[in-house]
């Protein structure tokens, strides 16, 4: 039996409600938890469950339509950045085993329309700002911690347009998704700022905090929305907050069929013309990493995922 990850649960009722005390001991607890193991699940976070699960309703109808009509809104271009992407279309080094479908703030040309899939646009844009609010709030919860200016991530997300994406883990056999260098998706980090990760109850998370290979199961927990660091913000805090690996596999469940698993995560990045530099904070301390443009850094990343064209270019980044 996978162990479970010791994750904390952390109300963020007192950061909306309260005041400048409540807010900055809501925001030591978020940044204790993303300092070290990089991962929290936050409760009474404001998005009504009934939203949610409106969304994993949303999910449900959209990926039962049919593959040819998906292909219609296929994502193609690193930029862009948006529509769906059919079972094994992404991969970085193994074999994942879902289908996605990207949404963002500014423009979604590759979205079902009114006469497609009615409501699909504007549910989705109404969750996507609702998920915007909550990840804003995060960020400035990390600014308090870190003493950085509670306005400090301000300047870098006046145009800041995450990524909001349904994936669907199809029902699948067992051993196929167990072979070797397969899982529902493979090992990784994410390489944005932060990101809110909605699960439903199947299961099948781990994360491996130490970067061990001792993965620990982060259980779905009703309510709750998981929140973890990403890349970017592990280079701008210069190491203090942690950006750490984690899979989706087999859940421990009886029998030789995985059920369809259904998550929604939320990628928070900055501005793409945002200069991310290590914020160093004390008299000796080294910046670990060089400064990076945000807006390279997602697209090289981005093609990098999908084996898009982009990546033959480069930008001289490395991955983190
Ligand atoms: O489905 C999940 O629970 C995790 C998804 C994930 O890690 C990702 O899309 O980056
Ligand atoms: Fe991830």
């Amino acid at each position: 039996m996978t162990e479970t990850a010791n994750i904390a649960v952390v109300s963020f009722d007192r950061f909306v409600h309260g005041n400048d005390a409540d807010k900055r001991a809501v925001a030591r607890e978020l940044y204790d938890a993303f300092s070290t193991v990089g991962w929290v699940y936050l409760k009474d976070h404001g998005i009504p469950q009934e939203r949610v699960d409106e969304i994993f309703g949303l999910a449900k109808t959209f990926f039962s339509l049919p593959l040819q009509q998906k292909l219609t809104w296929k994502l193609s271009d690193a930029e862009v950045n948006q529509g769906y992407t059919a079972d094994g279309a992404e991969a970085n080094g193994g074999v994942d085993h879902k289908e996605c479908y990207e949404h963002r703030r500014f423009a979604n040309p590759s979205c079902p329309s009114r006469s497609d899939l009615a409501g699909f646009k504007p549910t989705m844009d109404d969750f996507y700002s609702q998920c915007l609010t909550l990840g804003l709030n995060v960020l400035k919860c990390l600014a308090i911690a870190m003493d950085l200016g509670d306005d400090f991530f301000d300047a870098i997300t006046t145009k800041a347009d995450p990524q909001l994406r349904l994936i669907h883990y199809p029902e699948i056999e067992k051993k196929v998704v167990e072979q070797q260098g397969h899982a529902r998706i493979i090992p990784h980090t994410d390489f944005g700022l932060c990101t809110l990760l909605f699960q439903d109850s199947v299961g099948g998370l781990e994360v491996d905090p130490f970067h061990t290979g001792e993965f620990k199961a982060a259980l779905p927990i009703p309510g709750t929305v998981l929140i973890n660091i990403a890349d970017l913000m592990q280079r701008l805090t210069n190491d203090r907050c942690r950006s750490t690996l984690h899979r989706v596999v087999s859940p421990k469940a009886a029998g030789d069929v995985l059920p369809a698993r259904f998550s929604i995560p939320f990628f928070i990045h900055p501005d793409p013309e945002a200069l991310i530099d290590p914020v160093v904070k004390e008299k000796d301390e080294t910046k670990k990493y060089e400064a990076v443009n945000a807006g390279e850094w997602r697209r090289w990343n981005t093609a990098r995922n999908y084996q898009l064209p982009e990546v033959a270019v480069g930008t001289g980044i490395t991955a983190a």
